[in-house]
């Protein structure tokens, strides 16, 4: 991979490191430096601080909501709670929003929040506190609102936290109609969508499962097509990581190795998700489960086991200079946000690997973020108005089918036809068509040209130049 302008300043910054892939990018548009820029650049970093009551006395905290992108509105993207967020994380998780909205057609732009707290450390009522504080600062800025910028979940945060940011703006902006489009990845009992917790695992199982289809690109790898059979390692059982498996497992892949905080198993006749889920669940660790072959105290060991395809599901800066001669994975599948390094990046290249980049892999999530979004500004759940209209007339056409062959079928088969879709099958029939569709725009445009190195690369080709399209008709003003 070509150094780019930005290198020095990636050593030790994740936003540097985006801004590198985005430079190495670059190269194959054919956009104005001047253009190039503003796409590049963080719009409106807010940095904050507020103090929370705790124990006698009270404590400051520091949070941060970054606005990378406002060449559509709303801006986009969750909120990580967690003691080691800082600006240059959330600026750069910011920047992949808005690559990944532009990878999947949402039409946002990016955006991320950080609260530097370990929610593990604090009562249920001081998270509360700490939140709809949070949104009050937010609030207070206009930094949050349906047509302004959404919020959702992220590393460390969830349905809870989500409603209360909901209950937050909805009881400050009293009659807003589309208040609770506020924020997304809400309860479905809070006006939240059939899928969304599921959504970015989901996403990221189907991401697998179309690399692998393509047999052209597995004969490379020396690889069967197909998820049959493929051993899999994930790291991190959270909310991505979790249906990560789950899906995967229920697409015929065989989980061989789980890393998790405390540490790392290992079996090759594969784990069943749920029975790990109790045992940690019930112990505490991942550790001590009676099924695996191994188990290792030092949880990055279990990255760099036998296995085809490698999923890390947990934080950035995972696969670094430091461990990726050991990496044995073939398809790198990057569910969390930022999980490789460019340097990690570009010798897993050289090696052959397929890298599935974050920007693309883990889009499932805002992809059924913005469908949770069109539901609470339409103020009615998808199928609700046609679901008992398709199954009336898929009934007539059964009744005039049957009655002409002389045919009848079983009471199954005339329920499966005859059934009006879900909201949650026409939520994951969404996903699952985004995740195919887009995974064969950004191949293409790797394999239309031969200097294009990675689906990365050509996962920013294609959002840069959706980004810079946009700009150009908006135009600047004044
Ligand atoms: N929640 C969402 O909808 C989306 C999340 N992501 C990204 O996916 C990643 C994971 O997010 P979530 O699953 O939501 O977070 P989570 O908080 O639900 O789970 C993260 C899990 O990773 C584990 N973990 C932390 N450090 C680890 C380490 N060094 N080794 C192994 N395990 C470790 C934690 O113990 C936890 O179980 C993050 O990078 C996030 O930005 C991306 C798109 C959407
Ligand atoms: O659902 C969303 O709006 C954003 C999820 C998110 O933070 C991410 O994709 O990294």
């Amino acid at each position: 991979m070509a150094k780019s302008i930005d290198a020095a300043h990636s050593e030790t910054s994740f936003f540097g490191d985006v801004c590198q892939f985005f430079d190495h990018a670059a190269q194959f548009t054919s956009h104005p430096e001047g253009l190039l820029d503003q796409i590049r650049s963080c719009n409106s970093v807010y940095r904050f601080r507020f103090p929370i009551r705790r124990g006698n006395g009270f404590e400051v905290i520091d949070a941060w909501r970054v606005e990378h992108s406002h060449h559509k509105s709303p801006t986009k993207g969750g909120i990580r709670y967690s003691e080691m967020v800082n600006e240059d994380e959330v600026m750069a998780l910011a920047a992949l929003m808005t690559y990944k909205c532009a990878i999947v057609n949402v039409p946002f732009g990016g955006a991320k929040g950080g609260i530097k707290i370990n929610p593990k450390e604090y009562t249920v009522a001081e998270l509360e506190n700490i939140t709809r504080r949070y949104t009050v600062e937010l609030i207070k800025k206009n930094f949050i609102g349906p047509g302004i910028d959404v919020p959702a979940p992220d590393y460390g945060s969830g349905e809870r936290e989500m409603s209360w940011i909901a209950d937050t703006y909805q009881t400050m902006n009293p009659g807003q109609l589309d208040a609770l489009g506020c924020v997304t990845g809400k309860p479905l009992a809070l006006h939240g969508i059939a899928g969304r917790k599921e959504a970015t695992g989901r996403g990221v199982a189907i991401s697998i499962r179309e690399c692998v289809s393509v047999a052209e690109d597995m004969q490379k790898l020396g690889l069967e097509a197909g998820l049959s059979g493929k051993r899999v390692i994930v790291q991190g059982m959270g909310n991505v990581g979790y249906y990560t498996i789950k899906y995967l497992t229920e697409f015929g892949a065989t989980i061989v190795g789980i890393c998790e905080f405390e540490g790392a198993i290992y079996s090759s006749e594969g784990f069943d998700l749920d029975e790990v889920f109790n045992h940690r669940k019930t112990t505490g660790s991942i550790l001590g489960f009676s099924k695996a072959h191994k188990e290792f105290k030092n949880s990055s060991e279990g990255l760099e086991q036998e296995c085809d395809i490698l999923v890390p599901a947990a934080l950035e800066n995972q696969l670094t200079e430091h461990n990726v001669a050991n990496i044995k994975a073939k398809i790198i599948a990057e569910a969390a946000n930022g999980p490789t390094t460019p340097d990690a990046a570009s010798a897993l290249i050289e090696r052959g690997c397929i890298l599935i980049p974050d920007m693309y892999c883990n889009a499932g999530g805002v992809t059924v973020s913005y469908f949770e979004w069109l539901k609470n500004l339409s103020h009615v759940a998808f199928g609700r108005m046609d679901k008992r209209y398709e199954e009336n007339a898929n009934l007539n056409l059964v009744n005039t089918i049957e009655k002409s062959t002389g045919v009848t079928l079983d009471a199954t088969q005339r329920s499966m036809i005859i059934k009006g879709a879900s909201e949650l099958e026409l939520v994951n029939s969404g996903l699952e068509d985004t995740m195919i569709r887009s995974y064969h725009e950004i191949r293409e445009i790797k394999m239309e040209n031969s200097r294009i190195d990675s689906l990365r690369t050509a996962a920013f080709v294609s959002s840069i130049n959706k980004v810079a399209v946009s700009y150009m008709n908006m135009g600047i003003w004044p």
